[in-house]
């Protein structure tokens, strides 16, 4: 459902400006909009405007999603659709190489087509990817502002399998819009209009290990290939990329495990859950007592584990100088409807009911990362989500009572 009746049949390829929202009648306010748009051949600029009317429990919430490529954001994309109902599909009818998912509640859309130099033009320049000079961040900021202010966009679509620049397809506001890709906190223009952030964080040797896994076995490269593709985007990764990840609300970090001694498999992991404290709408989760240092074996009667079994931690620490609270899970479980013994001991889920994290993972068991704590991290991080999604609603249906009072 679009978050607001936009009085034009106008859509936004260039910019716009919006005025502070005028109140018109209960639940309703007013924007007025002005379109910029240019011509190519003159070169001149023109505007007109229009009168976008919303309610204020449709206005699109935004969340950013970060991570290198072949970390993970799709399957977390898919456990996050998941907690809200439905399947995602692309935009009916259109573009079959779109990059965009579109659920009832949410349309998840990828930052590669905000790419302004095609695979040929990178090679060209002699730059990646993860180089911001390949990347268009005003069209970025002033696409996603327009849809979190419930005004349509013109999205460019970047084409994986030929490597060009489509025509653009159209984003309608929606209720949750996820802007995923490499660069969602790199802009601090785009990073403001976040309501919440998430970095994947996967270690060398995890990326390694997955890469080989899908690149050598699902797509034929060879092991050389993937090294030196790894090799070549390093230094810009560690530019640009990882950097983002001390802006994030909400860190998953992947690392090899600490229980069997100079692992080198990437099969067992060790994640972490990096929570930010002071978030508006987040409340972070915590084992057994909040604010305390615990680690918790909880394998034994209640929970079958096999070697190396499996461990939790949780505490306080500090995150490139925020106060963060983290929860670590290190090992994999044997049998997952046993997770209900480990859910019952976390609290600040923003569950519905009790076994709603385990009912999720149950579902989903085919996902890659089920079995361990990156799936159980996903599945918490999409509560979260859903969690913080009503609180703005509510808070902000709370403010118009108010507003109409007044
Ligand atoms: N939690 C996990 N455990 C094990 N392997 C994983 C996990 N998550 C992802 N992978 C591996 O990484 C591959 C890429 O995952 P996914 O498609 O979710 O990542 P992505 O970031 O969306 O990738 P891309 O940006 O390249 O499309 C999967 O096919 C799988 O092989
Ligand atoms: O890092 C990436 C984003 O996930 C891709 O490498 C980038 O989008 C370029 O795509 P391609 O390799 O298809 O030219």
């Amino acid at each position: 459902m679009a978050a607001c009746t936009v009085y034009t049949t106008q859509s936004l390829n260039s910019t716009c400006s919006i005025s502070t929202p005028t109140k018109t009648h209960m639940g309703f306010y007013q924007k007025h909009v002005v379109f910029y748009s240019s011509s190519k051949k003159t070169s001149k600029r023109s505007a007109s405007s229009a009168v976008i009317t919303c309610s204020a429990d449709t206005q699109t919430v935004v969340i950013g999603l970060a991570a290198d490529s072949g970390c993970g954001k799709s399957t977390f994309m898919r456990r996050l659709t998941s907690v809200f109902g439905g399947a995602a599909e692309p935009p009916r009818g259109g573009n079959p190489d779109s990059n965009t998912l579109i659920s009832d509640t949410t349309t998840v859309i990828c930052l590669d087509d905000y790419h302004s130099l095609d695979r040929t033009g990178r090679k060209e320049k002699g730059v990646t990817a993860l180089d911001p000079r390949a990347n268009d961040f005003d069209l970025m900021y002033e696409q996603v502002k327009a849809i979190k202010d419930g005004i349509s966009v013109e999205k460019p679509i970047y084409n994986h399998v030929t490597g060009l620049l489509d025509p653009p397809e159209l984003i309608k506001p929606p209720k949750i819009l996820v802007i995923e890709g490499l660069h969602p906190m790199y802009d601090q223009r785009v990073r403001d209009l976040l309501d919440f952030s998430i970095y994947l964080d996967i270690s060398n040797e995890v990326k390694f290990a997955w890469k080989i896994q899908r690149d050598m076995a699902e797509r034929g490269h060879s092991l050389e290939s993937i090294k030196a593709s790894i090799e070549a985007r390093k230094p810009d990764f560690d530019a640009y990329i990882d950097p983002q990840k001390q802006y994030a609300d909400a860190v998953i970090e992947v690392l090899p495990t600490q229980l069997i001694p100079d692992d080198n498999e990437g099969k067992v992991l060790r994640v972490r859950l990096i929570m930010k404290e002071g978030v508006k709408f987040f409340s972070p989760v915590y084992l057994f007592d909040e604010g305390s240092s615990i680690s918790w074996i909880p394998c034994g009667r209640k929970l079958t584990c096999s070697y190396p079994g499996i461990k939790f931690s949780y505490g306080p620490e500090t995150y490139y100088g925020h106060e963060v609270s983290v929860l670590e899970m290190d090992g994999q479980f044997d049998r997952l409807d046993e997770l209900i013994y480990v859910e019952s001991h976390l609290s600040n889920l923003s569950t519905k009911f009790y076994g709603e994290v385990t009912q999720q993972m149950l579902k989903h068991t085919d996902f890659p990362g089920s079995n361990n704590g990156t799936g159980l991290f996903q599945t918490i991080v999409g509560l979260k989500i859903r969690d913080l999604f009503e609180q703005i609603l509510s808070s902000r249906a709370k403010t118009l009572v108010e507003a109409t009072k007044a």
